[in-house]
């Protein structure tokens, strides 16, 4: 049997909507596998009443297929889904690389990203890999139509998740499908900013490049208390803040000293809307991890 232990991931950072993509030290899946001649799966964990033990209709289900690597796989959710931190994802991550060392496909992390990216399209429609990317290559990551890019980061940032639920499916039917010039130009320049944040380890630079006008005032609607939740972390210290994914989670970005005053006063808002919530203090971190 092996094990994997794959984490939450944040996707979008803001500006950079379908391509940017941090994974988070906490929470995570674990999942655990055994070769067997037909693929089964077993949930248990956060919000497991609410996944699909069918593996035509899980995401691991759908990464055993594009591995031709059928087993008896078991999944712990740590990562709630529809929360916009990669519940999805972070399974079909761990699934990935288990399955990968289970059967010696000897496909790298890299080319391991589009196979895991299979299950986001089973359950969004999409194989978007903006999750399933970080989830697999830790830090931060850049994802476009044909490449995949990686750098390490460790920007302290919380991940508040409120009691209720956005699927994916839903917060993109809210995109916009056009963007003027100007919205474009300080877009670029958000994610610009962001990206060198990213490299420098700079909580500033990358709470400032968190910025969008375009997808997230219409993903924020779907979010009771967002604009509430998000002065209270400003005011806490927050170095920026954002829809996580496609929400219902909140990111902010932050110095670690901030981080614990960042938290409590993010659930407090929500508290204060009637919502209740949990925040957890982490920061960008590694990727999936193998324990033979
Ligand atoms: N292994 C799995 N883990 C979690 N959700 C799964 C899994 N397999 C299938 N699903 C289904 O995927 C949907 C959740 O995925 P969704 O993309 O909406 O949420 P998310 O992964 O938390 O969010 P985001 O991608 O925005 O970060 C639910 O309908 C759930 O039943
Ligand atoms: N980029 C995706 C991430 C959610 O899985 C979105 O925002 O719709």
């Amino acid at each position: 049997m092996l094990t994997v232990r794959a984490p939450a991931t944040s996707a979008n950072l803001g500006s950079g909507f379908d391509v940017f993509g941090v994974a988070l030290g906490t929470p995570a899946d674990v999942v655990r596998v055994e070769r067997a001649p037909e693929t089964t799966i077993t949930v248990t964990g956060a919000g497991s009443q609410y996944i699909p033990e069918d593996p035509a209709k899980n995401t691991v289900g759908a990464v055993a297929e594009a591995l031709d690597a059928p087993a008896h796989i078991r999944i712990d959710k740590g990562v709630r889904p529809s929360s916009g931190l990669g519940s999805s994802a972070a399974s079909a991550a761990a699934a990935a690389v288990a399955l990968n060392a289970l059967y010696d496909r000897g496909r790298s992390r890299e080319e391991l990203v589009p196979i895991a990216a299979e299950g986001e399209a089973l359950v969004s429609g999409e194989a978007h890999a903006d999750n399933v990317a970080p989830s697999l290559l830790g830090g931060f990551t850049v994802v476009t139509d044909d490449s995949v890019t990686q750098v390490d980061a460790s920007v302290p940032v919380v991940a508040c998740l409120p009691e209720i639920s956005v699927s994916t499916r839903d917060a993109r039917g809210v995109v916009p499908q056009s963007a003027t010039m100007d919205e474009v130009v300080t877009t670029v320049g958000n994610a610009a900013t962001l990206t060198v944040g990213m490299t420098r380890d700079d909580p500033v630079l990358v709470g400032e490049g968190l910025t969008d006008d375009i997808v997230t005032p219409e993903r924020t609607k779907l979010i009771d208390g967002y604009d509430r939740v998000r002065e209270a972390a400003l005011e806490a210290g927050a170095t920026g803040v954002t829809v996580s994914g496609a929400g219902p989670g909140i990111l902010a970005v932050c110095h670690r000293r901030d981080r614990r005053a960042i938290a409590s006063a993010m659930v407090d808002a929500f508290d204060a809307v009637g919502v209740e919530s949990r925040a957890y203090q982490t920061a960008v971190s590694d990727g999936a991890t193998l324990y033979r």
